[in-house]
């Protein structure tokens, strides 16, 4: 694909941006007033309030134009019959098919029933489960199982621990899950120091099983092990993994029927309604498991056959896009106002940054717009008191995206009904803002003199205009938050086609990598490094200096 500044949309929704510069969201909506309604959406349990956004409905209708144009139909085929749209490791993208085998019976990929795989695996993941939740699954010294150690990394962990954060109320009781990823030895010091090795039990995900973070700390799990009652041949009862690479888990100590399958369909920020997903099987019991897998299942198939015009993930890609490209948007916020939820940006984070931070259109030349933003983001109401005086009063367009359950876990008090207030107050003061005028009479109610209306009234300017979307939902349940999660998978998607990118590979953390191992064999040898920058020698000094 050619770079889509050459798109008609393209070209259209520049020229509508300068027709829109004058217009703000709350003459918008005095001209309009079905716009509430008419900038809603549903699907999969979730309603999407847009309302709130620097659009009408010419801006809507070109945004269309402009996923249409850029053959965002053709590439949602493509993904959900398996086409191998990751171009650059000629590879089907298929977590859809993670969460299909419930609902549909096959689904050929290069002549294999991926379908039939997924469901063999997920009954592997029952079994296993079953056997810790019921005490069948013993420790090397007949004791039931109390806790389980997740190790892995990026997607290998964000996704699982997030989403098991997300069903905290779900949790069956018997056994803690923990996770670890760092390879910082803080991390995993923390984690052993709660468990006893009688009746801990690790799993250690890792698609590759070459990750330097997850296998130090696979390794430093096993010799903590083997030196505090287990021994070598015991290992097999305590460790599991989840990997493609069944030799290297196997050499590792891990009994085969141990080891639960990775495809290469599947990558690793979209991993954890795999097997990946396990440590969160095990935390909410399998019958959760199977309901989040529906929830995004529900929202694959809206987004597979909703019209453009209602498909939530299409709206949220396209308008991004909008802010990003046609209003220099450099980041985007999440905001849940669910404490549960309080880690979902940092998956989401992953899942968009590691997909669409890409400078390369899919034939390999040079994009010329800018792509995927910085996606940040905590909870609410926490972040009132820390960053949102950047979003109201800051000089950067920052878009909002609120996501709220409209009733809570923990109905105590008035906390639900003040939470909901906070969040609807939120994306109210963004697009209201506050005029001098305003600020000036609030003064002198306030009984200020004239001289300390003029000099305070300007700091208390809120221009306003700017723009978020509300997601509501009943309640956080794991169908809603599969559908949720589901949901922003595919809205980077749609974004990445719509910039002509490969959201699927990740060829840029490479380099890292290999630089550190590089870095590695320098602090722990007498390697000359005099061809090394002067920074980076000063730094291996100062290293080796401490540890001397
Ligand atoms: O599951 P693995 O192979 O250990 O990889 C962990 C993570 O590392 C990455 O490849 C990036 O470094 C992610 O995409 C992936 O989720």
């Amino acid at each position: 694909m050619s770079s889509p500044t050459e798109l008609t949309a393209w070209q259209k929704l520049t020229a509508h941006k300068q027709e829109m510069a004058p217009i703000n969201m709350v003459s918008l909506f005095a001209a309009d007033p079905q716009r509430a309604e008419k900038y809603t959406a549903q699907a999969a349990g979730w309603t999407l309030d847009y309302a709130k956004n620097r659009a009408n409905d010419k801006t809507l209708a070109l945004l269309t134009d402009l996923a249409k144009e850029a053959g965002l139909e053709s590439a949602i085929k493509g993904m959900f019959s398996g086409a191998h749209i990751n171009n650059t490791e000629d590879r089907s993208v298929l977590h859809i098919a993670l969460r299909a085998s419930q609902a549909q019976d096959s689904l050929i990929v290069d002549g294999v029933n991926v379908l039939a795989e997924v469901r063999a695996t997920l009954k592997q993941m029952e079994k296993f489960v079953a056997q810790l939740h019921s005490g069948e699954w013993k420790g090397y010294t007949g004791k039931r199982i109390t806790d389980v150690i997740s190790i892995g990394i990026g997607g290998s962990y964000l996704g699982p621990k997030v989403v098991a954060e997300a069903l905290t109320p779900y949790e069956k009781d018997g056994i803690k899950v923990h996770f670890v990823a760092n390879i910082d030895g803080s991390d995993i010091t923390g984690k052993l120091k709660l468990v006893n090795p009688e009746t801990t039990v690790f799993v250690i995900s890792s698609k590759t099983f070459g990750t330097l973070e997850t296998l130090s700390n696979a390794n430093a799990a096993r010799d903590w092990f083997v030196s505090n009652g287990g021994s070598q041949s015991d290992v097999s009862k305590h460790f599991a993994a989840v990997s493609s690479n069944v030799k290297k888990a196997v050499d590792f100590g891990m009994a085969k029927e141990n080891i639960f399958p990775m495809w290469d369909w599947v990558g690793g920020r979209y991993s954890l309604w795999s097997a990946i997903g396990l440590p969160v099987a095990i935390a909410v019991g399998m019958d959760n498991f199977y309901a989040l897998l529906d929830g995004a299942h529900q929202m694959d198939e809206h987004f597979r056959t909703a019209p453009f015009e209602e498909n939530l993930p299409v709206i949220m890609g396209a308008l991004g896009v909008w802010y990003i490209n046609f209003h220099n948007a450099q980041t985007h916020a999440l905001i849940p106002y669910d404490h549960y939820l309080r880690a979902m940006p940092a998956h989401i984070q992953q899942l968009d940054m590691e997909s669409n931070g890409k400078a390369n259109l899919l034939n390999g030349d040079g994009v010329e717009t800018d792509t995927g933003p910085i996606i940040w983001g905590g909870a609410g109401t926490n972040g009132q008191h820390a960053y949102h005086q950047l979003l109201h009063q800051g000089t950067r367009l920052v878009p909002v995206d609120f996501i709220a359950p409209l009733a809570s876990h923990n109905p105590i008090g008035e906390h639900h009904t003040q939470l909901f207030a906070n969040c609807l107050s939120q994306s109210q003061a963004l697009m209201v803002g506050k005029t001098l005028e305003q600020a000036e009479q609030e003064l002198r109610d306030a009984g200020a003199t004239a001289e300390q209306v003029a000099k305070i009234a300007p700091h208390k300017v809120i221009k306003g205009n700017r723009p978020s979307n509300t997601l509501l939902t009943d309640k956080m349940t794991p169908a809603t938050v599969g559908a949720l999660i589901a949901l922003y998978e595919h809205r980077t998607f749609v974004q990445g086609t719509i910039w002509g990118i490969n959201s699927f590979d990740q060829w840029g953390v490479e380099l890292g990598k290999v630089l550190g191992t590089d870095i590695y064999n320098r602090l722990v040898s007498d390697s000359d490094n005099s061809a090394l920058d002067a920074s980076t020698q000063a730094l291996i000094k100062a290293f080796k200096k401490a540890q001397a």
